[in-house]
């Protein structure tokens, strides 16, 4: 303060006597043009001399004059223009909070400090620091992704669709076609996969080379992992999600199920085939029972091979009949189930309808049977619907967008697009919230913390994405061996993360086992991507399945068909969620000997 006020009488002098010295300057320079002996010189050196120091000391007195705390106070558009020393507190932070908006300065400076990311939330484009202090996330404008998810949702919302069926049902079959015939799969292409499979001996399979893309399941004939594509109709987006058919893949085949809204079971309808893949042990069975556990309710049965029968309608009749009786029993509600008669290999009845605008070369036994019901009674019957006019109707499912981010991890690898050495690229379905670029996010079990670099959705680069998305997160700053298959990447502080717990309790439906569920019965418990042994270390009760009342406490053991409340251990800890917490993640499923022996919902989970 003392300095201050001296410092000001001192420039009030200066300012003064070169003032005095400007206004006495004409009367001077008159007296000594009288007197020329006089050193004039020095007069206006000295003149010199005061005009610069008074012009230094005006603006610095305009300065001290400020109190810092309303320089602070100040919108950030007027500060961030000022370019006043770091002395002056508050500044500081916004200059960080505006390097750290690279790119995007322009827009950020000209926005109120409240929305500049000045705010104390971890991960929401401040200089969040690292453990070490430093800041880290060098990100854009927090971007409010419920309200932007909101105003485009029509726009970009995508149904994930999951093809099953027993093998060689014509699953990849059927969707190759589909894909080439939506113009997804070029000319030049489906050629080379025509000449390919043809010089290996396996010519009816080029369509389904659209999807099985690896060397061996080309050789083979067989679908061994799930496929991911896309494809849209009128109304809708998809991300297609082709499942192998084989006993020996179902561990794949819930791992793209358990990413689905929705599904199309794909049946055989050749002689003797419908009844190998829906009697016994076939998939059909499995598979439709699967995905309903696994939450999927809409369904489209497409009645493939049709060809194979002449078209029958009889044949197609019987399947309906057979399959629908079976579905509905197993959960499905009726309006909820559709059928369609189609050839995969031929791709009849599959984007187009078979009447006078649609496919010429549809089989005439097919029109005089496959009329819309609904058209027929105005009296001008026309073809039933096409695999894609099902498809289009769909029922958009309801994404829990507003809910703590979740992704259960479906694979992942070091580095990414942007080629970091300390980053990880971690992809599956986001089961609820939502992620933006530059937000923190923790990895369970094990608490790593990492910052989001970049996100994919469907093979798009996009600043966010929503529950529903299926996506590619390169995460920063966390090391590789932090995940594994199961994990699951949540929202960071303050968002609670996921439990990862070793005992929960589960309220079970039972199928079929060889051998009756009895206490500490060893099993495979898959929940999306993850596959853990577990026991079933106590069977609590059995339920009523209509009422849900208790039938018998502490049962020995379990029958088939029965539901019953049951404590579940298991080796590892594991992510879950109680179901009316998460749908998503609150799903379990026991595999025993290749066969798949209950599912159910997680009820309870106990930390200890
Ligand atoms: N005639 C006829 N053959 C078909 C049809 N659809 C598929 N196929 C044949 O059935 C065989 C199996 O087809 P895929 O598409 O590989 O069957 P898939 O269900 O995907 O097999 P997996 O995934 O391994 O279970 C191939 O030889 C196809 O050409 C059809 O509509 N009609």
């Amino acid at each position: 303060m003392l300095f201050e006020t001296i410092y000001q009488i001192i420039q009030s002098l200066f300012i003064f006597g070169s003032s005095l010295c400007l206004a006495a300057y004409p009367a001077v320079s008159i007296l000594l043009s009288k007197l020329p002996k006089v050193p004039v010189i020095l007069i206006f050196a000295h003149l010199f001399l005061l005009a610069p120091i008074s012009s230094f000391c005006l603006p610095t007195l305009v300065v001290f004059d400020q109190a810092p705390a309303a320089a602070v106070s100040k919108p950030a558009a007027a500060a961030s223009k000022t370019t006043v020393g770091p002395a002056v507190k508050g500044l500081d932070q916004l200059k960080i909070s505006n390097a750290n908006s690279a790119g995007n300065s322009d827009s950020n400076a000209s926005r109120p400090q409240s929305q500049q990311g000045l705010s104390s939330t971890p991960g929401t484009g401040t200089a969040t620091p690292t453990d070490s202090g430093t800041p880290l996330v060098k990100t854009k404008r927090r971007i409010d992704v419920a309200a932007e998810y909101a105003k485009h949702q029509r726009d970009r919302d995508t149904i994930n669709l999951v093809v099953v069926g027993h093998v060689d049902a014509g699953k990849s079959t059927l969707m190759g076609h589909l894909l080439y015939a939506l113009g997804q799969v070029n000319e030049r292409t489906m050629r080379k996969f025509e000449r390919d499979a043809e010089k290996i001996g396996k010519g009816s399979f080029a369509y389904a080379w659209v999807l099985d893309e690896t060397e061996e399941e080309r050789s083979r004939g067989v679908t061994m992992d799930v496929a991911t594509s896309s494809f849209a109709t009128k109304n809708r987006k998809f991300t297609l999600l082709d499942s192998p058919g084989h006993r020996d893949f179902v561990p794949n085949m819930i791992s793209g199920a358990s990413r689905a809204d929705v599904a199309v079971l794909v049946v055989d309808a050749s002689t003797g085939e419908f009844e190998s893949g829906f009697d016994g042990n076939g998939q059909t069975r499995e598979h439709a029972i699967l995905i309903r556990s696994l939450g999927v309710r809409q369904l489209v049965v497409a009645v493939n091979k049709l060809d194979c029968v002449d078209w029958s309608q009889g044949r197609y009749a019987d399947i309906l009949d057979r399959l629908l009786a079976f579905l509905t029993g197993c959960g499905y509600l009726r309006e909820d189930v559709r059928f369609v008669p189609v050839s995969g290999l031929k791709g009849t009845n599959l984007v187009r309808r078979i009447d006078d605008n649609g496919d010429s070369a549809a089989p005439d036994e097919l029109r005089s049977w496959y009329v819309d019901e609904t058209d027929a009674t105005q009296g001008k019957p026309r073809a039933g619907p096409c695999l894609v006019d099902l498809l289009d109707t769909f029922t958009m499912p309801e994404r829990p967008v507003s809910k703590a981010f979740r992704l259960a991890v479906t694979d992942f690898f070091r580095g990414g697009t942007f080629g970091s050495s300390n980053s990880v690229s971690v992809s599956g379905r986001i089961a609820q919230g939502h992620v933006q670029v530059g937000e923190r996010v923790v990895v369970v079990p094990g608490g790593a913390t990492g910052v989001v670099r970049s996100i994919d959705v469907d093979y798009v680069s996009e600043e966010w994405a929503v529950a529903g998305d299926s996506v590619v997160l390169m995460i920063q700053e966390v090391d590789m061996q932090q995940f594994s298959i199961g994990s699951v990447v949540c929202a960071g502080p303050p968002a609670k993360p996921i439990a990862a717990v070793q005992r929960f309790e589960a309220q079970l439906v039972v199928f079929d086992p060889q051998v009756p569920i009895t206490n500490g019965f060893p099993a495979l418990m898959h929940i999306q991507s993850l596959n853990v042994p577990v026991v079933v270390h106590k069977i609590i009760e059995t339920l009523d399945q209509r009422t849900g009342e208790v039938v018998k406490r502490r049962p020995r053991h379990i029958r088939k068909g029965a539901t019953a409340r049951v404590e579940i251990r298991s080796e590892t800890p594991v992510c879950l969620e109680v179901f009316k917490e998460s749908k998503e993640l609150g799903r379990v499923m026991l595999r025993k000997n290749g066969e798949t022996i209950a599912a159910g919902i997680v009820t309870q989970l106990f930390s200890k």
